[in-house]
């Protein structure tokens, strides 16, 4: 439970408030326009409005005929996509051929598909036809300055073609923030096998796919040895150039964890000082003065995924204009016991009506998160099949 207090001094910050917390502090980048060929994975920075009414004419839905008054009729010409049919308005007892996606002549009763048509001596029957049948009106899918989606929505395959539909041949979008990550550690090795007083280094190839699957660019990744604290602050300048920064292994309130010191020295505005989660607690985020987001992910390798997936998802949501949403929901079937105060995450999979945990999941261990659909945060007094939220690990 976070009191008054605790909000005051952003410690021990309830791990749902600590993911509103850091995106509401993300001021969103600038909008920038974009051709549509280069705003696939970017965020609309304006609403998509419909130019034009969509359809923007009367067209066949069939291959067909399109018939005016009763049959019989009398075929008069055609109309092809892109090459309309060339007479004024059909006649009672006129037909044009018609294509799929051709404009409807005006005076169209309805569209005969040419399966129902029987054809003879340049005229067509066939079965009477309800008014408009066949018919895509114009505007009937969306009118002119319709929304067709909010700011915020993500720019994927499907927004990309509905923008080509309206006409658009740029979007107004925000650009993906840059992460630069600094991983903290000397004993940490990036090649061959762990060992007494050597620790495989695992979040250097964590971060990169994990960075851009949270919405960032990363830009660099450094690694940085615990002392002197002179070697984090240098790195930390030269990566003031980003968005935002990460420190990994540099959390906690060791000799060799010099974070916490720096943002002291720097006069670092706390927006989350540890977060009331196991594992992950001692994550942060605050803001030096003048500089980029900064973002302290514990070194243990659960515990910096659930923490990034905690702060740094958030607030790259929020500097690219994303809103936060809802968390998606399932029953957790699995017994988990979970400290008063806190929130458990703990790895889990589909498991038909619901979710199940995995297991493999301590502060170090990646087994769990490495197999698992989604990460489920578990609130203390959970009872197996109630329902839980979950970050996707998968899509
Ligand atoms: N006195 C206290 N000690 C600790 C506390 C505390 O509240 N009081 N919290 C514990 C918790 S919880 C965590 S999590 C860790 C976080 O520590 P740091 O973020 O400062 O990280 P380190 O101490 O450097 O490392 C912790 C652990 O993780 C291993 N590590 C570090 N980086 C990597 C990496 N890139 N790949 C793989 N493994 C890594 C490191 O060897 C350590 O075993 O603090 C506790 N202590
Ligand atoms: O909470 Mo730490 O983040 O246990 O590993």
């Amino acid at each position: 439970m976070v009191t008054a207090a605790d909000q005051e001094t952003r410690q021990d910050v309830a791990w749902a408030a600590a993911r509103q917390l850091a995106h509401e502090a993300a001021e969103p980048t600038p909008p920038v326009q974009v051709p549509l060929g280069r705003a696939a994975g970017l965020v609309l920075a304006d609403d998509l409005v419909a130019a034009t009414p969509l359809p923007a004419f009367d067209t066949s839905a069939m291959d067909g005929f399109a018939v005016a008054g009763p049959g019989p009729w009398t075929i008069a010409g055609s109309a092809r996509p892109g090459r309309p049919w060339e007479g004024e308005r059909l006649a009672d007892g006129q037909a044009v051929e018609i294509s799929t996606g051709a404009v409807v002549p005006p005076g169209t009763h309805a569209v005969l598909p040419v399966e129902s048509a029987t054809t003879g001596d340049g005229q067509v029957t066939g079965p009477e036809l309800p008014g408009g049948k066949h018919i895509r009106r114009t505007g009937e899918d969306a009118p002119a300055g319709t929304s067709l989606a909010p700011a915020g929505a993500p720019v994927g395959p499907a927004l990309l073609g509905l923008a080509a539909s309206c006409g658009y041949d740029e979007l107004p979008v925000r650009r993906r923030p840059s992460v630069r990550a600094i991983v903290t550690g000397d004993e940490l090795a990036r090649h061959g096998l762990p060992g007494p007083g050597r620790v495989r280094d695992a979040l250097g190839p964590l971060l990169p796919p994990l960075v851009a699957d949270l919405g960032g660019d990363l830009a660099g990744l450094a690694h940085v040895p615990d002392e002197p604290d002179a070697a984090l602050a240098e790195a930390v300048t030269a990566a003031s150039d980003a968005d935002v920064v990460v420190v990994t292994g540099s959390t906690s309130v060791g000799v060799t964890d010099g974070l916490r010191r720096l943002l002291a020295e720097r006069d670092a505005r706390w927006i989350v000082d540890s977060v009331a989660s196991r594992p992950g607690h001692p994550a942060l985020l605050a803001r030096p003065r003048g500089g980029p987001y900064v973002i302290g992910l514990p070194g243990n390798p659960f515990a910096a995924l659930t923490a990034a997936h905690t702060l740094l998802g958030p607030l790259l949501a929020g500097l690219s204009g994303r809103p936060l949403g809802s968390l998606p929901q399932a029953p957790l079937l699995t017994p988990i016991p979970v400290p008063a105060g806190r929130t458990r995450i703990v790895p889990v999979v589909w498991d038909g009506a619901g979710v199940r945990a995995l297991g493999g999941d301590r502060p170090a261990f990646l087994n769990g998160a490495a197999l698992g659909d989604a990460l489920a945060a578990v609130p203390h007094g959970h009872e197996p099949g109630a329902a839980v939220p979950l970050i996707l690990l998968r899509t």
